[in-house]
């Protein structure tokens, strides 16, 4: 992990007029001093949707928190699910600034934040797609800066560009902060999101039908993000009949609407760890990519999250051995993976994700246009350390 946390979809985040800064968030994120996590496990969950609050007849699998229990009337409405207790590691607390700068400001600038060689910057409410469907999230994503003299971005690599910044608008504090986060991005996969959700009856999308995001996996090895007090993610255990492999075959959109969703319920200075895509194909399916969903509520919603992720350039191969040299025991749907002999190129994978989600974005059109997408297959995006002469 980097000095600073989070990127899952590249950095993500909000232009909005309120006061209330996705960007103070990340003060949750470096730990004061070397206190280690606490780990503790946890009372059962409740099925809850936002009128009924009653208790779960058969509790899911559960483990336990150290900070108090969540309130449930945080859920969004519209939704029933059964309210996440979920295993949490407690961090030294820092202080939250809650000064913030005009939001407005903030806006004018981000919209000019896109370039059409990175997907860093801003993403508009209704910009995002999943399985279809315009998402609300207004995003702000933060990758690794490549000038536009670097080898690789001369060279045509997908993906590899500048990150726009926000002139003005933003104050210093801000500013800093997403600076400090690129420095922290050991390369161009691994990003920081900043999302927004517009409360559900203010959206924004373009007028499109939408939702807050629909049900999908991250890509990458773990997400870890920063909610505020507002509420809208869920998550869902995949069941025993599921073999979806992402990086094969769309896992968006699955299971949208089935039983079984756990809401996360958002808890003062508790970060959300979730599995990606890279993480179950490296496990053989042992720990299973998490879907998710998010939920628009009453009240507009921020979050900051970093995604770790593999190098661009790294070709994965499914793990032989776990701890002490142990064998890894084969999981439902290992065969899918074992037919790989090639292993999987995170590149190609974090290129096909992009393209899926913004397929309307200029950096998708410029990448077709150019025929770019076939430089995924030469070695030189294959192999670690390869950069071209500038
Ligand atoms: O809103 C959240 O908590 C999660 C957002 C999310 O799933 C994403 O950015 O990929
Ligand atoms: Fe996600």
């Amino acid at each position: 992990m980097t000095p600073f946390l989070r990127a899952a979809r590249p950095l993500r985040r909000a232009a909005t007029a309120r006061c209330k800064s996705p960007l103070n968030t990340a003060a949750h994120a470096p730990p004061a001093d070397n206190t280690p996590p606490t780990f503790s496990p946890k009372p059962p969950s409740q099925q809850h949707d936002n009128k009924q609050h009653q208790p779960s007849p058969s509790p899911p699998n559960t483990f336990t928190t150290t900070p108090p229990a969540p309130s449930p009337s945080t859920i969004p409405p519209g939704f029933t699910a059964t309210i996440a207790s979920l295993p949490t590691f407690t961090l030294p607390s820092t202080p939250i600034d809650r000064n913030c700068p005009s939001h407005l400001a903030l806006g004018r600038a981000l919209a000019a934040c896109v370039d059409d060689r990175s997907y860093a910057g801003y993403i508009a409410s209704g910009e995002e797609v999943t399985a279809g469907v315009a998402d609300y999230s207004e995003v702000f994503t933060v990758t690794k800066e490549f000038e536009r003299g670097n080898g690789k971005v001369k060279a045509g690599w997908p993906c590899h560009g500048p990150c726009p910044w926000p002139e003005g608008g933003m104050g210093r504090r801000g500013e800093g902060l997403l600076r400090l986060a690129e420095m922290g991005l050991g390369g161009v996969a691994n990003m920081v999101g900043m999302d927004r959700f517009p409360p559900r009856n203010m959206t924004n999308g373009k007028g499109k039908e939408g939702r807050g995001i629909g049900s999908h996996t991250d890509y990458g090895l773990l997400v870890i993000s920063a909610q505020d007090d507002v509420g809208g993610l869920f998550i869902r255990r995949p069941s025993q009949d599921e073999q979806f492999a992402n990086w094969k075959e769309s896992a968006a959109g699955l299971r949208e609407d089935d039983e079984g969703w756990v809401y996360v319920p958002p808890v003062e200075g508790v970060f959300t760890v979730i599995l990606g895509d890279m993480m179950q194909y490296l496990t053989r399916n042992y720990l299973s990519a998490t879907p998710h969903k998010v939920g628009l509520n009453t009240r507009e919603r921020f979050v900051i999250a970093y995604f770790h992720e593999p190098s661009f350039q790294a070709v994965l191969k499914p793990l032989t051995e776990g701890c002490g040299g142990q064998p890894v025991q084969p999981q439902q749907g290992d065969e899918t993976i074992a037919d790989e002999p090639a292993g999987n190129h995170y590149g190609t994978h974090f290129t096909n994700m992009f393209m899926r989600a913004y397929p309307d974005r200029i950096t998708t059109r410029r990448l077709v246009a150019e025929d770019r997408y076939r430089l995924l297959a030469t070695p030189e995006l294959r192999s670690i350390g390869a950069v071209p002469v500038s």
